[in-house]
């Protein structure tokens, strides 16, 4: 719930608005680098998930890596100050002029994802007459029992190396002096909460280090994504997720060689709970069969429930104590039928002029927003009180 001395703070700031508590997000930094640290594991913030600068700072500052998707976010990393041998750099669709631009910072890794890439990024690194470091990305074909929109390590996504084209990748990387071929990459999905899913991913992982071993190559780095979930039905309950749960799953399964190096790519774990949109109700329309509460909010502030039916909490924070509760379909104001925030949510009643708050919108939200109708663009807030 929100701390009603904060309702009225917010009262007067223009809507639509995320609000970032940086407090909590700083409490969740210092988890995930205590659990991190005392196994030795390395971290790189998936810029994806949210590049709000006052975010990265504090991830920065923190000593956090970066995991980078284009040549944008790995210049947003070195702008932000993170040393480049901590930046990794993965997508399907690298294009030449961010591939030199990162050769030319010397990152940390190219994590590649397909045998071509291989080739052009040794073709660039012998132009650039630079040490390009690699991981090949590997699609090990674990189901991450997660919304089949954002699972990434099956045999039909795009993602990753198919197993039958590694024997083709370290050729290619012998054959190139500028290559180094320095680990394995995985990332199976997003939003996972079944810890077994990790386990298996493990399994997978050992099975890959011992190829490698097997063919000759001794691997330095071992990095197995992110994808640790968060829950979104109970941000107040639960608003740091279980890191030392999922960090022990790979200490116990993970057949690490004594000097490997294990890395994690994690975004939604560390920045959803800190981040909240909020709107304003513009209207409260009664239909035939439902009421509608329509936001001053869309989808193109917060796209995840128009695009994958993902569940908010949603709260009423001008909410009078002792209101009568009633059901109400949250929208948006966008042309469109998907701009839905949640369908019959039970909430105080709502009048005009209410604040909402969206919950558990740090991770994908604001990065995630789009300008579609012209809208403006989205403002913050941020709690920050040290
Ligand atoms: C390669 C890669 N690494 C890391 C992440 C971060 O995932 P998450 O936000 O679920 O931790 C993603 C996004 O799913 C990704 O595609
Ligand atoms: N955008 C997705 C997660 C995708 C993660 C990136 N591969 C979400 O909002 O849940």
């Amino acid at each position: 719930m929100f701390d009603p001395n904060l309702t009225r703070q917010l009262e007067g700031v223009e809507t639509p608005f995320y609000y970032y508590d940086l407090d909590l997000l700083k409490r969740t930094l210092e988890t995930v680098k205590a659990a991190a640290e005392k196994r030795n594991f390395h971290i790189h913030y998936a810029y994806k998930a949210n590049y709000n600068e006052r975010i990265l700072h504090w991830i920065n500052a923190y000593g956090f890596g970066a995991d980078c998707v284009s040549g944008n976010e790995v210049k947003k990393a070195i702008e932000i100050g993170v040393h480049p041998d901590k930046i990794a750099f993965a997508g399907v669709g690298k294009t030449d002029k961010e591939i030199r631009y990162a050769l030319q910072q010397e990152i940390f890794s190219f994590n590649v994802e397909s045998p071509e890439e291989l080739l052009v990024i040794g073709e660039l690194a012998v132009q650039e007459q630079r040490t390009a470091r690699i991981a090949l990305r590997i699609n090990p074909n674990v189901d991450a029992q997660t919304h089949h929109y954002i699972t990434t390590g099956l045999d039909e996504n795009k993602f990753g190396i198919m197993p039958g084209d590694l024997p083709e990748c370290i050729a290619v990387a012998k054959a190139n002096p500028y290559l180094e071929l320095h680990g394995i990459h995985f990332h199976i999905g997003s939003q996972i909460l079944e810890m077994n899913v990790f386990k298996s991913l493990c399994i997978k992982v050992n099975e890959w280090n011992r190829w490698f071993e097997e063919h000759g190559i001794y691997l330095r780095t071992l990095n197995v994504g992110g994808g640790l979930g968060v829950d979104y039905k109970q941000p107040d309950e639960f608003p740091l997720p279980d890191f030392d749960a999922y960090f022990s799953v790979f200490e116990q399964f993970l057949e690490k060689r004594p000097n490997q190096e294990v890395h994690f790519e994690i975004g939604r774990a560390i920045v959803a709970q800190c981040g909240t949109l909020i709107s304003k109700a513009l209207y409260i329309k009664k239909g035939i069969k439902k009421h509608f509460v329509i936001l001053d909010a869309g989808m193109t502030e917060l796209m995840r429930p128009a695009l994958y039916q993902a569940y908010h909490a949603i709260e009423n924070i001008s909410a009078k104590t002792g209101a009568v509760q009633l059901h109400y379909d949250i929208v948006g104001p966008i042309c469109e039928s998907s701009d839905s925030f949640g369908k019959e949510v039970l909430l105080p009643e709502v009048h005009r002029g209410d604040l909402l708050a969206i919950r558990t919108a740090g991770a994908y939200g604001e990065v995630m927003s789009s300008r579609y109708n012209l809208r403006d663009e989205i403002r913050h807030y941020f709690k920050e009180t040290d």
